[in-house]
């Protein structure tokens, strides 16, 4: 039973409402005014709310967005003169499910009814799966919510899907997420790297092999796809996936049948196939180096992750949470981020998506343990000069070009001595670490004793400078 609520002065039009919505089974709510409407909003839970446009107090409208930033906000639908065009195209504009437009006949509104509540409850379904599912994954901007969406609406059906997106938007955390959502979420969850399998190891590797079937087989082995039954095959860079394979693999989808490597004997295996890629696999398709009929297969339904860049606000939030997070893995006191830094962060494109934000907080992290904020100047020299190219203006250096330091030539003007500074010193740190490596052998136990830094300070110098042993 559902609890529905009309707003109307017509107290004729709210009886046929009301009598349409208890012979439905559902308890009706009644108010004449828009002030008392929005009081009954306020006591009591509401699926379901016709509400008049023009009432004594006020237009419906106006009370329209209020309504909808409620939590768990009810579905609006609007009750308009007959032939109000503009009126139902402006409720539709302002947020409203449907309209209704008087005379109000009963096998319409009854159908009306039953689709704003089927329509809710499906709403609620995929809400409550999104709040379940989401651990691990940090952000509430709307290209991820959106994404999450999705993920809660199809965890629960069986269909292939295909999640594809840039390289570190967290393509492999959304497909544990469907598996962990998923009625094969009790089954096992069996991850290929399709890009780390060697060729000639696929079909070995997939389907198993019978003792004897190569000079090495010295027993029978299951491959992963027989692992994979009652489960989750997640097919990670399906992309590198080599056409030989990709004809084999199709057959697995298309009969749920494959052979192990050696045996005569074919074998079943049930599982929900989920594929990631970072390429696009269209264009493979058309430039005939991935076949059109598994591309067919494995695109029943398809997520887009977006990019980090298209994630309104949640820079910040994960910036903050894997700076916590890193902190206490290295065993330092909490920090925050400066509001200069967090605006650098928020300006930078991330090619490299949250992987590379997570590299980023870790070496901005590594080069001030001591300190309890983190400055723009500890993020790495491109996100800093891509900030400057966008054409903003920082406080702090902008470039740290440590091969060459601005020569004081009498000639030219003196440059600005944080930044001469800064220069200089970075070019004394690259050569002091390229000597001190190259001279201990890069042994980085030895280099720590001789320099009296930890490795980890020395791995970070490596790692900001791209030394490399020679
Ligand atoms: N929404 C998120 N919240 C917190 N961490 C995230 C989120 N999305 C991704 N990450 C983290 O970012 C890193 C990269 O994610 P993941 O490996 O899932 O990306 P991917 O798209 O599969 O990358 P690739 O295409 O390179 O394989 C992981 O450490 C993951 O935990």
């Amino acid at each position: 039973m559902k609890n529905i609520l009309i707003i109307d002065d017509e107290d004729f039009i709210r009886d046929i409402i009301a009598s349409r919505i208890e012979e439905m089974g559902h308890s009706s709510y009644e108010s004449d005014t828009l002030e008392q409407g929005l009081e009954l909003i306020n006591q009591h839970s509401f699926d379901l709310i016709f509400l008049d446009v023009n009432l004594p107090d006020g237009n419906g409208l106006e009370a329209l967005s209020k309504i909808r930033q409620m939590p768990e906000a009810p579905i609006v639908i609007i009750i308009t003169a007959f032939s109000n065009a503009e009126g139902a195209k402006l409720a539709i504009n302002n947020g409203a499910w449907d309209y209704i437009e008087k005379p109000i006949y009963k096998d319409k509104l009854m159908l009306q009814i039953k689709r704003a509540l089927e329509y809710k409850k499906q709403t609620q379904m995929r809400e409550r799966t999104v709040v379940l599912s989401t651990a691990g994954i940090v952000g509430k901007s709307t290209a991820l919510t959106d994404c999450l969406d999705q993920i809660a609406y199809i965890a629960s059906s069986p269909v292939n899907v295909l999640i594809q997106g840039e390289s570190g938007t967290g393509k492999e955390l959304m497909a544990r997420m469907i598996h962990d959502n998923s009625s094969s979420g009790t089954g096992e969850y069996v991850v290929v790297d399709c890009a780390s399998l060697p060729e000639k190891l696929i079909e070995s590797t997939l389907f198993g092999y019978k003792k004897g079937a190569f000079t090495s087989a010295d027993k029978s082995s299951e491959g992963l796809i027989a692992m994979a039954h009652g489960g989750t095959l997640f097919l990670d860079e399906i992309g590198e996936l080599p056409l030989s394979a990709q004809k084999s693999f199709l057959r697995v989808l298309q009969e749920k049948k494959y052979r192990p490597v050696g045996s005569a004997k074919e074998l079943s295996s049930c599982f929900r196939l989920i594929s990631a890629t970072n390429r696009n696999l269209k264009q493979m398709v058309d430039d005939k180096t991935f076949r059109a009929d598994l591309y067919h297969r494995l695109k029943t339904f398809v997520i887009n992750v977006p990019a980090l860049r298209f994630r309104n606000g949640d820079i910040k939030v994960l910036a903050q949470h894997y700076l916590d997070k890193l902190c206490t893995e290295h065993q330092l006191p909490p920090k925050a981020l400066l509001p200069e830094t967090i605006t650098m962060l928020e300006n930078y494109d991330w090619p490299g998506n949250i992987r590379e934000l997570i590299n980023v907080i870790e070496s901005a992290i590594l080069t001030g343990p001591g300190l309890e904020l983190i400055y723009p100047m500890q993020l790495p020299d491109m996100i800093r000069i891509s900030f400057l190219e966008k054409g903003f203006d920082v406080k702090t250096p902008a470039t740290q070009s440590h091969l060459n330091p601005t020569p004081l030539d009498p000639g030219i003007p003196v440059p600005v001595f944080k930044e001469y500074r800064y220069k200089a010193i970075n070019e004394i740190e690259h050569d002091y670490f390229q000597a001190l490596l190259s001279r201990c052998d890069w042994d980085l136990e030895t280099a720590a004793k001789q320099s009296g830094l930890s490795k980890n300070r020395i791995y970070f110098y490596i790692r900001k400078f791209q030394l490399k042993s020679k």
